[in-house]
């Protein structure tokens, strides 16, 4: 469970029975397809989930950039975001390995939602963390997980958002983890979390590159997805990862500025690849926005879902070795490609991948100067979907409308 120096398992000893038992499980069910497991998920995908997605031309994209466009189309998977494709399959493996309780925690809420459908869809009981903050900013998607059947456990200590939702997570795992599996949100958390959450999404990836010989008749030049703990990202890269002539490019939150006050210990960024340092957060060691006490930092991001100050120890591995392009956009910007994309193809787009559109605007808009990065960019370029925006339609008609 490396990558290069990150990942690892930095849990209390009492996990550690939880740990084990869960990396077992991974290895018989998901890398052996022991009992079938695997054709049980890829059957439950398609026929529950609605895969495969669509890899859709963006045409009018394509005309102000001048090249080939291409969307991967999570936001149409059910639910409305990549989550389900990992919520699923930990749900899935939890029932094979015979729990009876799931608890998971979520920022955005996709993730509590994904959590929640799968549960209901698998007949499991359900409980999601979730801090008090984000239930205020993401209102439509408390309101789907109690429908779906969950309970919805607001985290008030901190600052009440994802970073303190995982810990509580994490305790009530620590406490429970006879019955209860912990299905995490991204490629975060010990091994074999990260490895596990990006096989569930490599799904993504998998399509994504059949899609691309099919209807350009080649391997994209380009790969763009945003990241905030990295599961849509590495789940859009898995498979282009030995495809040297693939670039990939990781669009992180840059919030509103990259400027970080570590007096007051607050980031108002999670730009983590960038600005992050190496560290330790919730039991893999990687990159993270901390201050020079090793104080993990406060975040901030327009979107909930990238408002995270770690990021999953695979990604910043491939960032290191320069497989991967660490690259952000503030909340401007996104916010802005939010209405662009609603605009100009009739998509709206969740704030999250609305970084990965506000970055192509940045380097190949009518604005952008001729630059390395544009060149580099190349002529076919598929960008992730990761979700659709109706969770956000509150908060941007704030920000639009108060601006
Ligand atoms: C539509 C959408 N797109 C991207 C993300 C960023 O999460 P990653 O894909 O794991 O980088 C998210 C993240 N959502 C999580 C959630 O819903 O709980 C997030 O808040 C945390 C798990 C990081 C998302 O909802």
């Amino acid at each position: 469970g490396k990558f290069g120096d990150y990942g690892g398992q930095y849990v209390p000893e009492a996990l550690m029975p939880a740990i084990e038992e869960l990396t077992d499980a991974y290895e018989r069910y998901v890398l052996d397809n022991e009992d079938g497991f695997m054709d049980d998920f890829r059957a439950r995908l398609r026929d529950f989930g609605g895969r495969p997605t669509p890899l859709q031309r963006a045409d009018r994209l394509s005309e102000r950039y001048g090249r080939e466009v291409y969307l991967k189309r999570e936001d149409l998977l059910h639910g409305g975001a990549h989550k389900l494709n990992n919520a699923l399959g930990q749900v899935l493996l939890a029932k094979y390995m015979g729990k009876e309780r799931i608890i998971a925690e979520t920022g955005a809420g996709q993730h509590g939602t994904a959590t929640a459908m799968a549960c209901a869809h698998l007949d499991m009981p359900c409980e999601i963390y979730m801090g008090e903050r984000d239930i205020n900013r993401q209102r439509p998607n408390v309101f789907r997980m109690k429908l779906n059947g969950s309970e919805v456990n607001p985290v008030t200590v901190g600052r009440g958002t994802l970073k303190e939702a995982i810990s509580e997570t994490m305790r009530d795992w620590a406490t429970n983890v006879e019955d209860t599996h912990y299905v995490i949100g991204s490629v975060v958390g010990p091994h074999p979390f990260p490895s596990m959450v990006r096989d569930f999404q490599s799904v993504i990836s998998e399509e994504a590159r059949t899609q691309a010989r099919e209807k350009l008749g080649r391997l994209p030049d380009a790969v763009v997805a945003c990241a905030g703990g990295g599961s849509n990202t590495m789940g859009a890269f898995a498979e282009f990862v030995d495809d040297e002539e693939t670039a990939l490019y990781a669009v992180e939150a840059g919030g509103s500025t990259l400027e970080v006050d570590e007096e007051a210990g607050v980031a108002p960024n999670s730009a983590s690849l960038t600005t992050g340092t190496e560290g330790i957060l919730h039991g893999a060691r990687t990159r993270l926005l901390q201050d020079r006490d090793g104080q993990i930092m406060e975040s901030h991001s327009v979107s909930s879902g990238l408002d995270y100050a770690g990021v999953g120890p695979e990604l910043a591995h491939l960032v290191d070795t320069g497989r991967v392009t660490a690259v952000n956009v503030d909340d401007d910007e996104a916010l802005t490609a939010f209405h662009r994309l609603s605009q100009m193809e009739g998509i709206i787009p969740a704030l999250e991948s609305a970084h990965a559109f506000g970055y192509l605007e940045s380097v190949v808009g009518p604005d952008a100067p001729d630059s390395e990065e544009a060149d580099d960019l190349g002529k076919y370029v598929v960008v992730n979907v990761s979700g659709r925006g109706d969770k956000d339609l509150e908060s941007a008609i704030e920000e639009t409308y108060e601006r």
